[in-house]
């Protein structure tokens, strides 16, 4: 498991290109039949990838979490971007089905991602975040997740938002996600940018075209750099850093945050003529 400390906004605003794809980008998420995890230091989230074949890939424990398994003081989310897979969670499976999100709460023992044909494979993308109390395993279908439209196509930023944990959706200790669809022509998300400092964010950008990008902007307002991302690829947004994009065509992203607030709405608004 990879472990990233923390940046300062000092520190961040003296990075090159080099220094904040390290720093801030993960790369080689989803890889066929096995886990990568990052770890990091901001709110303590785990991020984490899987693409089983023909066998499940079993939740592994980690060393450095010093746990007796994965879950014992952690709750996690798992989306699935690609073909038809399930989730099994101490004997429950779960359909997975492409954009379904499945919650496993604190204490979950045995937990094992599977792909129903390994020609069409399931994609997980997985957020975990410490954990203080058990809430219970819940599966939720892209549209029990309120879909809310959003953005204009004037603005080129014309998107739907699905809310699958947060606080009026699946129960969660601090774990807050969903995903956002681009409408085709529309390549703007989250502009006008917001932060929240009282927690961080993770985007998962996927349905990216093949040869295209997101130009994901990120750093404080007054201060702003940018990560080329492509294809299943991860980017950690510290809580006092913007954290928005614009594709060279139109693609979807998961979200997900952990921290001080469980509520959805807590942002703090950066006009766009305070961006520099
Ligand atoms: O704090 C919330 C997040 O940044 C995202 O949910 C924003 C987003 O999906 C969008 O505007 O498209
Ligand atoms: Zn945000």
């Amino acid at each position: 498991m990879q472990i990233r400390f923390q940046n300062s906004p000092k520190e961040t605003a003296g990075m090159g290109t080099r220094d904040l794809r390290d720093n801030f980008l993960i790369e080689d998420l989803m890889k066929p039949g096995q886990l990568t995890w990052v770890y990091s230091h901001y709110d303590r989230v785990i991020v984490g990838g899987t693409i089983p074949g023909k066998t499940p890939v079993a939740l592994d424990n980690p060393s450095e979490l010093k746990a007796d398994f994965f879950l014992q003081r952690r709750e996690i989310g798992i989306i699935n971007v690609g073909g038809k897979g399930s989730v099994h969670a101490d004997g429950t499976r779960f359909e997975a089905d492409r954009m379904d999100c499945v919650y496993l709460g604190k204490g979950t023992k045995e937990v094992s991602f599977a792909s129903d044909d390994p020609t069409q494979p399931a994609v997980f993308y997985l957020l975990s975040s410490p954990a203080h109390q058990t809430y219970p395993n819940t599966r939720y279908t892209k549209e029990q997740a309120s879909p809310v439209e959003t953005g204009d196509a004037l603005t080129s930023n014309k998107r739907v938002i699905y809310k699958y944990i947060h606080d009026k959706g699946i129960s969660s200790s601090q774990l807050v996600m969903g995903l956002t669809i681009l409408q085709p022509g529309s390549v703007w998300n989250t502009m006008p940018a917001h932060t929240h400092t009282r927690r961080m964010e993770a985007y998962f950008y996927f349905d990216i075209p093949e040869g295209h990008r997101v130009f994901h902007f990120m750093g404080e307002p007054a201060e702003t750099r940018h990560l080329l991302v492509a294809n299943h690829q991860a980017v950690l947004s510290p809580p006092w850093s913007i954290h928005s994009g614009a594709g060279t065509a139109n693609y979807a992203f998961i979200w997900g945050m952990a921290g001080e607030n469980y509520t959805y709405t807590d942002m703090d608004a950066v006009p766009i003529a305070g961006l520099k």
